[in-house]
């Protein structure tokens, strides 16, 4: 016991531990013989007087109460000493104060999601880390991510403060980035109705003229396929959103999405720079020595605000001049118009349509085109699958392009869409979420207020789920071979995100990922470079560092085969 606790006087201690308690109840004048059921009726033959005052036994009605009362206090002390008896997950042993800063920041030669995977195969596959009082979780199996992020989502659905993209490079606005609360959910239903599976038949025909476009420019200057491959994917969010037709070249709005992503790709990853660990740095003035993150967050801060702005601009300007084309933004304000004219909300909810525009074309166009730069690799790299699904959908559909409609007749076609997900994922550590409370997994305690990392990467190479040599293109692996044979979980739900924070862009994504190969297949058939001897070159295989990771610039040979090149 704590030796500078107030003494309690002995009564008081004595009469808590009996809970005896005795309460004396004065008694107003009461009419003869009317009795109260403590008391015992006397005969009659005996004078009666009545009492002045009746003493009530108080533990008769106060006992059960207190002793309730103390129950739960003493489980709830229990409960949390428990807690806090728990270990928490093993991680790399860390310094005073500074933690594991060292480990951290130490410059590496691969991407952190390959370090995270190396050190689970040290600590286990829930492991932590402590920078500057600032904790992180790192889950690495599917098991983990299931059982905390999704079956628990109500405590893992939140953002971890980030000093570096919030507060100086202001993505603020950014529903991805939104700490979890009513802004947050308001956003996330604005953006839904656009882009739940039942509203996206009305964005066939954007996609579906934007990839023939594609596979013109393809035809014509295929060296220059990851800009038009840039173009395609912008191209679209753009129209779908603000009903814009991007220019032929050089188009504005692409190079100012580009720009912006460059600077949410480096710093998005809680963590990169040290300023997510240690907030008050993002007070340090710009010319202090080893302060460059603030000139960085100054320009990157500047294409943020532009993405934001200029589009809508140009949105306004076009609904002004009566020349809009209807799409996701116009739709929008039409709507909150009807429905939020009288209670004064307009300006609220301009501003979250206009938050929802902006970022569907950070969110959408770069992650989009990663996935389909990877198809193209794997189809470089491994010619027999290419002919395989070329065989498949020649058999099912002809010499044509297949509709949507067709897709389930095309089960190898699917299954090198799961195969691209999984084979190198677009967001190989999602985004962070951070736990609200604390929460115990097998025995461990994960504490309220961490940022929860979990490393998709490593649940997708995870070859007791995808069978062995997971770093090999392989769509066999989501085909069944035997009937009732088991197959291995769906890439999808891992590759968007987790919870109530996944993706609510993947449909939109999957179909144009879904027409892009399809189309590609049709026209073309993507061979490897070859050298000054006209042997074949291998490519390589290599994918950049960030929040969202990209193959690194690869060769490919687009060989047309199809009439629809020229169509
Ligand atoms: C291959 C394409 C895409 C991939 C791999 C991808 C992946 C992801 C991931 C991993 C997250 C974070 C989930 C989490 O926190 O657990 C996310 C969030 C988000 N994505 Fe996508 N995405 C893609 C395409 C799109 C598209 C096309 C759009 C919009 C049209 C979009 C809009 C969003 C938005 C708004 C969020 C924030 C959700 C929230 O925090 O509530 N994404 N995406």
């Amino acid at each position: 016991m704590n030796s500078f606790s107030p003494p309690i006087p002995s009564a008081t201690f004595k009469s808590i531990l009996t809970l005896g308690l005795n309460l004396t109840v004065p008694i107003a004048d009461r009419p003869h013989n009317h009795c109260t059921s403590n008391q015992t009726l006397t005969p009659s033959i005996f004078p009666y007087h009545p009492p002045r005052s009746i003493t009530v036994r108080t533990d008769t009605l106060l006992r059960p109460f207190i002793i309730l009362v103390l129950s739960l206090f003493t489980l709830r002390l229990l409960a949390t000493r428990l807690r806090h008896t728990l270990p928490l997950p093993p991680g790399p042993k860390g310094l005073p104060v500074i933690g594991n800063v060292r480990e951290v920041r130490a410059k590496r030669d691969k991407p952190l999601w390959i370090t995270y995977s190396d050190w689970a195969r040290t600590y286990g596959d829930v492991f932590t880390f402590k920078v500057f009082g600032s904790r992180t979780v790192v889950l690495n199996s599917y098991k983990a991510i299931t059982e905390l992020l999704d079956k628990k989502s109500h405590n893992y659905s939140d953002r971890p403060d980030m000093p570096m993209t919030i507060d100086l490079m202001r993505w603020d606005w950014n529903i991805g980035l939104m700490r979890y609360n009513d802004w947050w959910r308001l956003h996330r239903r604005t953006f839904h109705q656009f882009f739940q599976p039942r509203a996206l038949p009305e964005y066939y025909d954007i996609q579906t003229e934007r990839t023939t476009l594609l596979m013109q420019k393809l035809a014509t200057s295929p060296q220059d396929f990851f800009q038009h491959i840039r173009n395609h994917s912008g191209g679209i969010i753009l129209e779908i959103i603000y009903g814009y037709q991007l220019q032929a070249k050089n188009d504005p709005y692409i190079k100012l999405a580009d720009d912006a992503w460059v600077g949410l790709k480096e710093a998005g990853n809680h963590g990169s720079f040290l300023v997510d660990y240690i907030p008050i740095l993002k007070h340090v003035p710009s010319c202090f020595p080893g302060a460059s993150f603030k000139t960085k967050a100054e320009v990157w801060g500047s294409f943020t605000d532009q993405l934001k702005d200029c589009p809508w601009a140009f949105l306004k300007q076009s609904m002004e001049e009566g020349m809009a084309v209807p799409c996701f933004s116009t739709r929008n304000l039409e709507k909150f118009k009807i429905s939020c004219a009288e209670s004064g909300q307009n300006s609220v909810m301009e501003e979250v349509i206009k938050n929802c525009a902006a970022v569907s074309l950070t969110a959408g166009a770069d992650t989009t085109v990663s996935a389909v730069l990877s198809f193209i690799l794997a189809m470089v790299a491994y010619p027999d699958v290419q002919a395989r699904a070329q065989r498949e959908i020649n058999e099912v559909v002809g010499s044509r392009p297949p509709e949507f409609s067709e897709r389930e007749n095309l089960p190898y076609i699917e299954a090198i869409l799961s195969e691209t997900l999984r084979w190198n994922p677009v967001t190989p550590l999602a985004v962070p979420h951070r736990s609200v409370n604390d929460d115990v997994y097998d025995g461990y305690l994960i504490p309220g207020g961490s940022t929860v990392v979990a490393n998709a990467w490593a649940v997708l190479h995870d070859e007791s789920l995808y069978g062995p040599d997971t770093m090999r293109f392989n769509p066999d692996r989501f085909l069944s071979k035997e009937p009732g044979q088991k197959l291995p979980p769906s890439p999808e739900p891992i590759a968007f995100g987790f919870g109530r924070r996944i993706c609510p862009g993947r449909h939109l994504a999957l179909n144009s990922i879904w027409l892009v190969m399809t189309y590609l297949l049709t026209s073309f058939t993507m061979a490897k470079e070859l050298d000054s001897d006209g042997k074949e070159v291998e490519p390589v295989i290599e994918y950049s560092d960030g929040l969202s990771s990209h193959p690194r610039p690869f060769q490919c040979r687009f060989i047309p085969r199809s009439r629809y090149l020229h169509a």
